[in-house]
């Protein structure tokens, strides 16, 4: 009640100088001359100065209780493309992956309310429209608009991009329920298309703008295009996403001269929950970063692919239209509940490949990797120097899919893009490779870190870096690494004991010394890794289960 007394006490519409101001400083905005941007610098409010302004859209949509569409998705797509984004709320949904249960329209009165709120104070780049449930409301709308001159500066007589008004032609649900009904096509005909800089139907909203025509092909979302086209908006996209037959996604967009078609690998998946909005909020979030409409389509088209194919797998819900994942990083970082997190005891048999060792026994990586892990190793990692790209990648994933199946963790040494590229559980490195600081930037919180450290110093720093483990030495000499310093058992016990992390024992150690090294004691020493002593032999099961049962025996004799 209070928020209605308030609203009175608005500012009225900015003038056109505090408008053009914050247009000049968006950095989505750079088309400004910069004469003009010099002029507007002095009349710069001290309040001002400083802040950055964030590219920003409105979405005027309906709220999707399942997260999937609507608003909510709208949110997560320009936050996963670092935009601002404000929500005029239209209506609320009762929704969820099986369908839509109930629609609560929100009061027209409301809607205005919601629309003065955002749009006296905060000027977004760009308005996104979703689900308008009733003429009424895009009447409210387009009133708004008009009133808070959303639209009123124009690129020719000021240099300044006029804001954007995408439309997305929300009518019914993916799981084939009404959100809005007919009643609405006369209002999108003859007022909100006219003020749009595109519009992005789906193949049913296409047709229902059009009285119904079918459309089944390219052909038909072509002709489509181009007669909504003609109703007004500046471009039309038919999105394809339900064209029968089609093993492309593909997308049609008209801008009064030329046809330009977007096409895709179509991600086999039940979880489309949300596309379309996704699609024009993502086409909303570009154009308020700067984007021209045509480079802003291809952009989040490409988006919303990647997403859908980081999600396909994911499961919500028990319905037939699973949301997807819009955040979705790198796949490994999207879905790090699927992964047991790190245990210090995975470093109790520790083995490290070795190309040139299993060259000569004759043996791919795979084959001895497989052969260490059915041994008994508890964590691997590839350390391949010379080794070409390709080929290393390729291994890499062969080797990752044994890992997994063994759940055993897999690390790459040295090559953060080799681990990123098979989504490998981490990495291992050394000194004078990636700093660990920008190692862990890279490859984001979840993956492991490894470092070798011969001192003290060099474990604290890897401790405050962000690593999660630390190898050690070379404890024994070792032909496996040239001019390598040995620090001994000595060496090896002085860094365990200052160790905030867990610490594998490194270089030269194998069956016959083994139980030294882990005799040692110390809580910190967690286990041994091992080269030449697994695959520079001649039967790697034989040799790793052998070890296995060594430290085994010398952790009970240390207990
Ligand atoms: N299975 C899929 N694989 C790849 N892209 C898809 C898939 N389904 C839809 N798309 C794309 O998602 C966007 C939204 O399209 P569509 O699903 O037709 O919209 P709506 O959700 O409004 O029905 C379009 O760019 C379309 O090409
Ligand atoms: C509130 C709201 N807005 C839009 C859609 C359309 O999304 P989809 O076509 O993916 O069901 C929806 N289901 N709910």
């Amino acid at each position: 009640m209070g928020f209605h007394l308030c609203s009175q006490a608005f500012h009225s519409t900015p003038t056109p100088t505090h408008n053009q101001f914050l247009h000049s400083i968006s950095r989505g905005f750079v088309r400004t001359r910069v004469s003009n941007l010099r002029a507007m610098q002095q009349e710069e409010e001290p309040k001002h100065l400083g802040k950055v302004r964030v590219p920003h859209v409105l979405t005027v949509a309906g709220s999707d209780s399942g997260a999937g569409a609507g608003i909510q998705a709208d949110l997560k797509a320009c936050s996963a493309r670092g935009v601002y984004c404000s929500t005029v709320i239209t209506a609320v949904t009762a929704q969820n992956t099986v369908g839509v249960q109930g629609v609560n329209v929100v009061a027209e009165d409301f809607v205005r309310e919601q629309l003065k709120s955002v749009l006296s104070d905060m000027h977004p780049d760009v308005v996104k429209t979703g689900m308008l449930p009733s003429p009424g409301i895009i009447k409210v709308l387009c009133q708004s608009l008009k009133e808070f001159q959303v639209r009123v500066a124009s690129v020719d007589n000021t240099n300044f991009v006029k804001e954007a008004l995408v439309v997305d032609p929300v009518m019914v649900s993916t799981s084939g329920d009404v959100l809005a009904g007919p009643l609405i096509l006369a209002s999108f005909r003859e007022e909100l298309l006219p003020m749009a800089d595109i519009v992005t139907p789906n193949l049913r909203e296409a047709s229902a703008l059009l009285d119904g025509a079918p459309l089944q092909t390219v052909g038909d979302m072509r002709s489509a295009a181009k007669s909504i086209h003609d109703i007004g908006p500046r471009n039309v996209l038919v999105k394809g996403g339900d064209l029968p037959e089609s093993s492309d996604a593909v997308d049609v967009l008209f801008d009064g001269k030329e046809f330009y078609e977007f096409r895709s690998t179509r991600i086999i998946t039940s979880n489309t929950h949300g596309t379309g909005c996704t699609l024009a909020s993502s086409i909303a979030a570009e154009l308020a970063r700067g984007s021209s409409v045509l480079s802003a389509v291809k952009i989040a088209k490409r988006y919303v692919g990647s997403a859908l194919d980081y999600s396909k797998d994911i499961l919500i819900g028990g319905g037939r239209q699973g949301p997807f994942d819009h955040l979705m990083k790198l796949k490994h970082n999207a879905l790090p509940c699927m992964r047991r997190p790190f245990d210090p005891s995975d470093l109790l048999m520790y083995a490290v490949t070795d190309s040139r060792m299993n060259k000569r026994w004759g043996r791919s990586m795979s084959d001895a990797v497989k052969a260490a892990i059915e041994g008994g190793a508890t964590i691997v990692q590839l350390r391949e120097k010379d080794t070409d790209t390709g080929d290393f990648l390729e291994a890499a994933k062969t080797c990752l899919e044994i890992c997994r199946r063994h759940n055993v963790p897999l690390l790459i040494n040295d090559r953060i893009d080799i681990a990123l590229a098979c989504d490998a559980d981490g990495v291992h490195i050394g000194q004078s490779d990636m700093p660990a600081r920008v190692a862990r930037t890279i490859l984001g919180p979840d993956k492991i870190i490894g470092i070798s450290c011969k001192t003290p110093q060099q474990a604290e720093k890897a401790w405050i870096d962000g690593a999660d483990y630390i190898g050690c030495g070379g404890v024994y000499p070792t032909n496996t690494k040239e001019n390598n310093i040995t620090v001994g058992l000595d060496g090896l016990k002085t860094v365990c004991l200052e160790s905030k992390l867990p610490v594998v024992a490194i270089g030269g150690i194998g069956i016959s010394n083994v139980r030294a090294v882990m005799e040692l004691g110390v809580p910190s020493l967690k286990g041994v890794a091992v080269v030449s002593a697994l695959f520079d032999r001649e039967c790697v099961l034989t040799e790793s289960r052998n070890l296995l049962r060594a430290i085994m025996d010398s952790t009970k004799a240390v207990k």
